[in-house]
């Protein structure tokens, strides 16, 4: 699911009034239908529902709102907010239709806005897509004794106050909805961690755009949803033998950080490579026989760190890094590795430090290798970001420069390709904020380059299969108890 710009809404919204054709008014009636279909899922009949209204086309859907539930024996009460001298047309349209169904209230001072009880949910239609500057006076206070309420609150399209293409200040009026439910296309201020808050649990509902234009329009962002998803994997075929799935090698573990080789292996394994080699330092060898006995195990000359590069011939794809340390002898296998390698590799953890501090190493990287770096990480390598929507300024440059694939990881796990372009993750939760998990993705995504997934591919299906299984996982163990190994043991790619 492509997410476009304010720009390219309103131009999609225009083209599919012209080429479909419908109304304006009629386009709103409906994306106020997907509002409500969505609406009487979550919510009972018997809660009462407050509608904030502003004066444009948002608020215009709020009416619309009010006037559907209200036929479908819902409880109303719309409160409006005049903050424009112009109120558009599609707004004024609304409220002459809600007129024998409902009477709106009028806020013209603090004074009266309403308590509201606790069963009550809010509906939010103060502001839209069409935010210009940040809201302020009577809709600035509203938002705030919006915001002071316990009850539940929905946001139509876009949080009020949330701008779509630009930060906001720190100190702007905006509604922190439970749930927003956004028309078409999610915002990209939902995908990033600072924003994330202002969207709450979002939902896209189809109002129906024409699907030719939006196919068309070129944007740098994406999700990868679960229909991108199945469209990614390739179906395993009758007649495969395990030469079919490739030989990853994984180069990883040092002492102490054994651990992280084992689940970077058993992900790898899982994620279905037909052959997998770890190379590990001496002390693991036992530990790796034993807990992954399907992995063939490479030894290196030293008891406690990976230093002598293996032979690379006949590996269809390499990962380093996981629990790999950062010794100066290390640090030489790696410059080696990125010298003689012919496929491109996976590049995580320890491995990437030990480029931050060797930058010098950068134009080294075999083209579309795959770097897995958290934030922190990141910073480390491209240097620090103002703010969320700098650091993905900084990772697509990053990406392009160096001709490199980058998974900025985070709630919504950034993809980033060479050419700059950003799929954003929709699957996993916070109960994988914890150590190993980063091991675990190392794994998937190597076994899928075994297998021929073009670097982006396996980097997108990888991280998307990676949340899976931790979504599938948080079931048995809860979020709290969710632990590296259950997202490994979770893994599911067909
Ligand atoms: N294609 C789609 O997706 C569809 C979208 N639809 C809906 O339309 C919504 C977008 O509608 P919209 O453009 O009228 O914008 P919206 O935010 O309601 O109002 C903007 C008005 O408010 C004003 N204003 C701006 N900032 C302000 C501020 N801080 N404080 C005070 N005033 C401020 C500004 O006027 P100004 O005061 O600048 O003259 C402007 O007139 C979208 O979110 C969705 O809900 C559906 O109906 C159908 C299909
Ligand atoms: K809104």
């Amino acid at each position: 699911m492509k997410i476009l710009d304010g720009k390219q809404v309103r131009q999609a919204d225009a083209y599919t009034i012209a080429q479909e054709p419908i109304s304006p008014l009629a386009l709103m009636e409906r994306a106020a239908h997907a509002f409500v279909h969505w609406y009487i899922n979550q919510f009972v009949q018997t809660r009462p529902v407050a509608i904030f209204c502003g004066q444009g086309n948002n608020g215009g859907d709020g009416l619309a709102i009010a006037r559907i539930l209200s036929q479908r024996s819902y409880s109303i009460q719309v409160y409006l907010v005049a903050h424009t001298s112009n109120p558009s047309d599609d707004y004024r349209a609304n409220l002459d239709r809600l007129q024998g169904h409902h009477r709106p209230i009028l806020l013209s001072s603090e004074a009266d806005i309403p308590e509201l009880s606790d069963q009550v949910i809010i509906i939010d239609a103060l502001l839209g897509s069409g935010l210009n500057r940040p809201a302020d006076g009577l809709l600035a206070v509203t938002i705030d004794k919006i915001n002071h309420c316990d009850n539940k609150k929905v946001a139509v399209d876009i949080a009020s106050g949330l701008f779509m293409d630009r930060l906001n200040a720190p100190s702007d009026a905006i509604v922190k909805p439970d749930y927003t439910v956004s028309f078409q296309f999610p915002k990209l201020p939902f995908l990033l961690p600072h924003s994330a808050a202002y969207a709450g649990e979002w939902h896209v509902v189809d109002i129906g755009l024409a699907k030719d234009f939006i196919a068309h329009c070129d944007t740098p962002y994406e999700l990868t949803d679960y229909e991108s998803a199945e469209r990614l994997k390739k179906p395993r075929a009758k007649y495969a033998h395990k030469g079919t799935f490739g030989h990853a090698l994984i180069i990883a573990g040092s002492y102490g950080k054994v651990g992280a080789a084992v689940l970077a292996a058993k992900a790898c394994l899982r994620a279905g490579v037909g052959l997998l080699t770890l190379h590990i330092p001496k002390c693991a060898y036992e530990i790796v026989q034993v807990s992954v006995p399907e992995a063939m195990a490479s030894i290196d000359v030293k008891k406690k760190i990976n230093t002598l590069l293996p032979e690379l011939q006949g590996y269809t794809a390499v990962g380093i890094g996981p629990g790999l340390g950062q010794h100066t002898g290390t640090l030489q296998m790696l410059q080696q590795l990125l010298s003689l390698a012919t496929c491109p590799l996976v590049i995580d953890a320890d491995a990437l430090n030990l480029l931050s501090e060797n930058k010098e190493l950068f134009g080294l990287i075999p083209r579309k290798s795959i770097l897995t770096p958290h934030p922190k990480e990141f910073e480390r390598l491209a240097g620090p970001g103002r703010s969320d929507l700098d650091r993905l300024h900084k990772g697509r440059e990053f990406a392009q420069k160096h001709g490199v694939i980058i998974c900025l990881k985070g709630a919504h796990t950034a993809v980033i390709d060479d050419c700059g372009r950003v799929y954003f993750n929709t699957t996993g939760n916070p109960g994988m904020a914890t150590g190993g998990t980063g091991d675990v993705l190392t794994g998937v995504i190597t076994a899928l380059l075994a297998q021929g997934y073009s670097p982006v591919a396996a980097a997108r299906l990888g991280v998307y299969a990676h949340g899976q299984a931790g979504d599938a996982a948080i079931k048995k163990t809860g979020m709290a108890g969710l632990t590296a190994s259950d997202v490994a043991e979770h893994l599911r790619l067909d």
